[in-house]
């Protein structure tokens, strides 16, 4: 897996683009539909003299409710999946110990089950299943502690049912989440590469718009301010005309891993054009980000490019630029662009602000 800073940011973008939407709506079609069904089975149950199970209901359909309310005030936090399954738990068990509707309360388990897995994922649901199943089967082969009384013939359908279910759901979800790992790996890759500079493995331009300014928007506070560095290898197209094109390659990569080695992996390094690079320092002053150009300057300036019997100075020139804050990124860009021109326009190997 790749944990670099970059890779991680297209996981979240890859995450934040499918699997918290299905996961929401999954958590909201299942609580209205869900809390409403209990809350129906309150009110069929009302009057019966069953007070203990119209209360346990209740109680289920206005905590799930509840949980919903809450999930759409915090949208961030996951904890109201891990919560649903729980209330899942805690309703399963109040049925088969209050044994329902004329004793039905077993044939509503299964379903119920199955959403408990759908919510809260595939490895805790195996924890959420077992603890759920097992409490189940304490309760039938235990009957003096609980409320209900199920015949034998019942407690074995039971069993057989429940050893088909964990069979039929655990297979087929563990296909599905396999099939389902498989396919982000594929994704992510495709992502990558869409992503990535296929000379340098920087990332490009794509990255930086798609990826990178999306992200520094939806959490400023992580990022701004952002000094924003823009370089640009000095008479580049003489290396081109003197050695050839390969060498001008080859003399890139060079220079990329020379520009990575003077910053810190937390960093963003992309290539956002020929000769052009533009480093990224989140959280970082105006002043912070001159004195890390200046020490780009020169690690640049003191690693020439060296191969066979080509041995070649290269400089580089750059502009600085800072955003406070989110809404002044591109008008930010455009200064560190313009600061770069200076610095050609100023004699080159030199850092503008
Ligand atoms: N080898 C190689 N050359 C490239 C690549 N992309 C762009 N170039 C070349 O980079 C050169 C850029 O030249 P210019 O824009 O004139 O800039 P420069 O020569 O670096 O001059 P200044 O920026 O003004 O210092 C051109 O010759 C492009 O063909 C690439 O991927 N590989």
């Amino acid at each position: 897996m790749d944990n670099t800073p970059i890779g991680q940011l297209l996981r979240n973008a890859q995450q934040d683009d499918a699997e918290i939407k299905r996961r929401k709506l999954t958590l909201y079609f299942i609580s209205y539909v869900g809390g409403t069904i209990i809350a129906f089975m309150a009110w069929l149950n009302w009057g019966t003299n069953n007070p203990l199970l119209v209360g346990v209901l209740t109680t289920s359909a206005s905590v799930i409710y509840l949980n919903v309310a809450l999930s759409l005030i915090f949208p961030k936090s996951d904890i109201f999946y891990y919560f649903a399954g729980l209330i899942v738990l805690f309703t399963i068990n109040a049925l088969v110990y209050t044994g329902g509707l004329n004793n039905t309360g077993l044939y509503f388990i299964f379903p119920l089950l199955f959403i408990q897995i759908i919510v809260v994922r595939f490895k805790p649901a195996m924890l959420y299943v077992a603890v759920t199943i097992g409490l189940s089967i304490y309760m039938l082969y235990n009957q003096d502690v609980i409320v209900a009384k199920y015949p034998a013939e019942h407690v074995s359908r039971f069993l057989i049912a429940t050893f088909c279910f964990i069979c039929v759901a655990f297979i087929g979800e563990n296909f599905w989440h396999k099939s389902r790992k498989e396919m982000l790996r594929e994704n992510l890759e495709r992502m990558r590469q869409a992503n990535t500079d296929p000379l340098t493995k920087l990332p490009n331009r794509r990255f930086l718009e798609t990826v990178f300014f999306e992200r520094a928007m939806k959490d400023p506070g992580a990022f701004f301010p952002l000094t924003a560095v823009v370089v640009d290898i000095d008479h580049f197209k003489k290396i081109n005309d003197t050695f050839g094109h390969d060498i001008g390659d080859e003399v890139l990569i060079h220079f990329t891993s020379v520009i990575k080695s003077a910053v810190r992996a937390s960093d963003i390094v992309a290539r956002t054009g020929g000769e052009e690079f533009l480093v990224l320092f989140p959280l970082a002053s105006l002043s912070q980000g001159v004195k890390l150009a200046e020490k780009m300057r020169k690690v640049v300036e003191e690693s020439p490019f060296i191969e066979g019997d080509i041995n070649h100075n290269i400089t580089a020139s750059f502009g600085v630029a800072t955003a406070l804050t989110e809404d002044k990124l591109h008008a930010s860009l455009k200064q560190a662009d313009d600061n770069l021109y200076k610095a050609k326009n100023g004699g080159r190997n030199r850092v503008a602000e």
